[in-house]
């Protein structure tokens, strides 16, 4: 759907010329909720605005749909921006407007005559929630359903792609999730391609099917979200991944109870994806006569599955144990067994 290649974008300004984007190649697929996640500075924004040309690249390609949006003159960009969906983090929501006028806007700049127009902002208040609240003004609306606000306006013309600056990083935690929930719905019912920068990895964790890491202008690191959760490369994903996880701490606990249990063996089971759902731990205690007790344990859900690690330790006759071991890792699980203590 999306074709990225060597995107480049310098500033210059009096003192130095800082190189805000530099050298991006990515592909993005139709229907996926893409993220880019980074740190203050990494230059998420000035990427995104690239994708729908607030920015002039200063070097390299983006094709969307089979249209190159890099050759199109002002006219074309125009039209091309009413396939481009875009919401901000402070919403950009005219004060004077009502909800429904707010939505409204993007038809009327398209040109949509009045009755149609009125049948489809009902029809995005009603896709958004915010049914009752029409007209209402911004002013008068909390941060989440303001949120709601701008995305409907920003489905209003039916877009391809929807581009999220961190759409939700004004908001609190429970609102957050619903904001999200919504991109959710919203990306299955239609369809649409999403595309969002955040520097929150709950937010990639939680939405996104494929992430790239950017660090310096440049994706350090890209690839699908469990697949980057489980096998972070780059300390700048680690450290990511650990905001959601808190991996270091669990690292702590873990040796500290793997040397508190000195019989049997303590081990550590990855689990990814599907598998978590099998009941593994139960089987095991059935079908092999061992002990089982859960130490610790933290799984958590992806939109491509669930993961998380189980520290557990088995204990029983010494036979008995191995073939338990070796169950276990005859399954997707991961297996991990400490040395013993
Ligand atoms: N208009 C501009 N003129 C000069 N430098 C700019 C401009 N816009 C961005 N930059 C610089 O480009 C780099 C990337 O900025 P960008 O805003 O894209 O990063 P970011 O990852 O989105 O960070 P944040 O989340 O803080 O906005 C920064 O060094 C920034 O100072």
């Amino acid at each position: 759907m999306i074709t990225i290649k060597g995107l480049k974008k310098t500033f210059t300004t009096k003192s130095n010329t800082i190189i805000a984007v530099d050298d991006i190649n990515l592909n993005i697929n139709k229907g996926e909720i893409f993220g880019v996640i980074g740190y203050s500075g990494a230059g998420k924004s000035t990427f995104i605005r690239l994708i729908n040309r607030l920015e002039q690249p200063t070097d390299g390609n983006i094709t969307i749909d089979g249209q190159e949006i890099t050759d199109l003159n002002q006219k074309e960009l125009r039209l091309s921006r009413q396939e481009i969906g875009m919401i901000f983090q402070h919403f950009n929501l005219l004060w004077s407007r009502t909800v429904r006028d707010n939505i409204s806007l993007p038809l009327e700049i398209a040109g949509v005559p009045r009755v149609e127009r009125l049948e489809r902002v009902e029809e995005l208040i009603k896709l958004v929630g915010l049914s009752g609240r029409e007209d209402a003004y911004p002013s008068e609306l909390s941060g989440g359903q303001k949120q709601r606000v701008g995305i409907a306006r920003a489905l209003a013309n039916n877009p391809k792609v929807l581009l999220c600056d961190e759409a939700t990083s004004a908001l609190d935690p429970e609102t957050t999730d619903s904001i999200l929930k919504l991109l959710i719905d919203i990306n299955k019912e239609l369809g649409l391609t999403i595309i969002l920068i955040t520097h929150e990895m709950h937010v990639i964790r939680k939405i996104c099917h494929r992430v790239a890491v950017m660090e310096n202008g440049r994706v350090v690191e890209q690839g699908d979200v469990l697949d980057v959760f489980l096998h972070p490369k780059q300390q700048v994903t680690k450290k990511f991944v650990e905001q959601v996880m808190g991996d270091k701490e669990q690292d702590d606990a873990y040796e500290f109870l793997t040397t508190s249990y000195t019989t049997g063996k303590n081990i550590r089971l990855h689990f990814i994806g599907e598998t978590t759902n099998q009941a593994l731990i139960s089987r095991v205690a059935k079908e092999f006569d061992v002990e089982i007790n859960i130490l610790q344990g933290k799984i958590t859900q992806t939109q491509k599955g669930a993961y998380g690690t189980l520290v557990v330790n088995i204990d029983g006759e010494n036979n008995e144990l191995a073939r338990a071991i070796e169950f276990i890792k005859s399954t997707s699980v991961e297996v991990e067994v400490a040395p013993n203590a």
